[in-house]
């Protein structure tokens, strides 16, 4: 799935209109029905969750519905929605997947009429064309038997081009158009709100009518629907604006918008349905869009990473690679060992603990799949020095993957140290950690070798400040941006961690991922990333491909900890390895 820009969105709507002909108000037609559709398929849901279908047994119509949807979907029987923040893709179809007996005669209705009968809904409508959308599916909405009024936040004769159109359009079939300012307005007497105020076209916080009218529907406690965006939203960096919407639900044209697929953003979107509006895919591709939702299909399609990767029955423990892990003190032992426990379980041959030489005896035994390495003198202390670059370089000589970084902490000359590891290992590297922070107190760092193996960095939004020289603040205002910039500017594979991590490509390209649990916000998941990434890239994968994949199963494994702990609370970054 392409996750696009403002500006990205406008080329390809200048595209579709201007270089294939499709016109635009063909373009609104279907974003107002597409909004309508998701209204009503809410509605349902709201119904079904409430036992109303089941009891209401008003003649057939309803109740064939109700079985028909009911078996459709799970989720739609209970009455659950997905949690916040979830993608759908296109529209999930309530109708068609029922019973082995379908009517002899379906039409396109989504919520039977008797129940669309009692919803009055309010569209609020702004002056520019996602006000338009939210004018085409008052109409739709009409039709599906709703009550509907629509609330103008400007006067609408200020309305132009398609959107004055759409305007007329819901006039002439008599829906009743209210004004902000001129006529008194009771939110009580709705039962939800399609939010059409702002969308790709706003720009800064919501002013005048457009805050008051976005206050007022959030404090009505009401659902609402996002046409487009939550209007208040930055639709490229996911910021929320004072004030900004809350929706229900999202109905995003066209493609994902970057701002709904980065926090907080994605918070205020509620659930996400990207849904057609005509605009061809095929023309991301030629525009040069490269920025993605990580998908397993986006994985397959573009990274050439499967999910579902096979392992050759005849394998040996040689033919998946041997990372070297470059970590552990005698303070934070315990990363370094999630790191190479995690290289394993993400599939490698061999993993080797590199560590300093005091701790080797403690930890022998500690996970007696790992090869431990000492790399410095006894004399250390547990600590790492400058002169163990020399050492970490020999012991990489007979192994694939350096990962450079989990509980090394901080010593004298360890930026030298780290440019010394940098440019003297040409293969595959991580760099996490303290390894992170030595790169950023490093002095000109532009002038060390452009590395000839895939070099991946996995900052946290902290790390990342550091990296940059900003705040953490400006970090997560605009994370795609942080990230790619970065990644293009020194060659690298830049994991940008966090809810919604980003993996940004030298290349230019970005991915950006869903998978994964607040309950990886304990101490130690990063390390485990690292190994994962380290145990990929062993594998054979590339820079992308194994950061982007590793962070996936990083994801799901922490899902499947949350959900074998019972809560996400009690996840520990070890039970994140044994579920991967
Ligand atoms: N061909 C197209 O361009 C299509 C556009 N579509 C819709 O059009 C939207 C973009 O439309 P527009 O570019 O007309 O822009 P918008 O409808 O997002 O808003 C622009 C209007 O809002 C005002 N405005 C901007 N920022 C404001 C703020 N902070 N406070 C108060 N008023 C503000 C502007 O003066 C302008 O009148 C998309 O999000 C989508 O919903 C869809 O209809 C599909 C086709
Ligand atoms: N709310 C969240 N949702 C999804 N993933 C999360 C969340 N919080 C943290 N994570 C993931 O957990 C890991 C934490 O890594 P990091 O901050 O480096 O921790 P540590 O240094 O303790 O290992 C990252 O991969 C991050 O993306
Ligand atoms: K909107």
């Amino acid at each position: 799935m392409y996750v696009v820009s403002s500006e990205q969105m406008r080329e390809l709507d200048r595209h579709t209109i201007e270089k294939i002909g499709i016109p635009a108000v063909a373009l609104m037609e279907n974003a107002g029905r597409v909004i309508a559709e998701e209204v009503l398929k809410l509605c349902f849901q709201k119904k079904a969750g409430s036992g109303w279908m089941a009891e209401a047994s008003h003649g057939p119509a309803a109740s064939d519905a109700a079985l028909q949807y009911g078996a459709a979907d799970g989720a739609v029987r209970r009455g659950v929605c997905p949690p916040a923040g979830a993608f759908e893709a296109g529209a999930a179809p309530l109708r068609g997947l029922g019973p082995a007996c379908p009517p002899p005669v379906a039409g396109d209705e989504l919520l039977p009429a008797e129940a669309a009968g009692q919803e009055h809904w309010l569209i609020l409508a702004g002056k520019g064309n996602n006000g338009g959308d939210g004018a085409a599916a008052a109409r739709y909405l009409r039709d599906a038997g709703m009550r509907v009024t629509l609330l103008y936040a400007a006067e609408p004769s200020t309305l132009a081009g398609e959107a004055a159109l759409q305007r007329d359009a819901a006039a002439a079939l008599g829906i009743p158009a209210l004004v902000h300012g001129r006529d008194a307005v009771d939110f009580r007497a709705f039962t939800g709100i399609v939010d059409a105020l702002l969308g790709t076209g706003s720009a800064g916080a919501p002013r005048g009518a457009y805050a008051d009218l976005i206050r007022a529907a959030n404090a009505s406690g009401l659902p609402i629907v996002a046409a487009d965006i939550p209007s208040g939203l930055d639709a490229d960096t996911g910021a929320l604006h004072e004030p900004c919407i809350s929706a229900e639900v999202t109905v995003c044209l066209a493609f994902l918008k970057r701002g709904l697929a980065q926090y907080p953003g994605a918070g205020a979107a509620g659930r996400v349905v990207v849904r057609s509006i005509g605009i061809p895919a095929s023309l991301c591709r030629e525009l040069g869009i490269g920025t993605y939702l990580l998908t397993p299909h986006v994985l397959r399609t573009v990274l050439d990473a499967d999910v579902a990767r096979p392992r050759s029955p005849e394998g040996h423990k040689g033919t998946y690679g041997h990372v070297l892990t470059v970590g552990g003190s005698r303070t934070m032992s315990g990363a370094g060992l999630l790191a190479t426990r995690a290289a394993l379980r993400a599939g490698c041959g061999l993993v080797t603990w590199a560590l300093p030489a005091s701790l080797v005896l403690p930890l022998s035994g500690a996970a007696p799949e790992v090869m431990l390495a000492p790399a410095t003198d006894e004399e250390s202390g547990g600590y790492w020095d400058e002169a163990s670059a020399e050492r970490v370089l020999e012991l990489a000589k007979t192994r694939d993957v350096l990962a450079v970084g989990p509980g090394l902490g901080r010593f004298e000359g360890d930026s030298g140290w780290l440019r010394r590891l940098w440019e003297g290992w040409d293969g595959p590297m991580v760099v996490d950690a303290d390894a992170l922070n030595m790169l950023s107190s490093a002095d000109g760092v532009d002038a060390w070798k452009v590395r000839p193996g895939a070099t991946v960095l996995t900052p946290h939004p902290g790390e990342m400040s550091r990296l940059l020289g900003i705040s953490t603040a400006e970090v997560q205002r605009d994370r795609i941006s942080a990230a790619t910039a970065y990644a293009v500017r020194h060659g690298v594979t830049l994991v940008l961690k966090g809810a919604r991590t980003i993996v940004a490509s030298p290349d230019g390209s970005a991915y950006i991922n869903t998978t994964g649990t607040s309950g990886m916000a304990t101490g130690g998941t990063g390390d485990v990333l690292t190994g994962i990434i380290a145990g990929l890239l062993a594998q054979g994968y590339s820079g992308p491909g194994a950061a982007a994949l590793g962070v996936w199963l990083h994801g799901r494994a922490g899902e499947e900890a949350a959900r074998r702990r019972g809560h996400p609370a009690s996840v520990l970054a070890g039970d994140v390895i044994d579920a991967l």
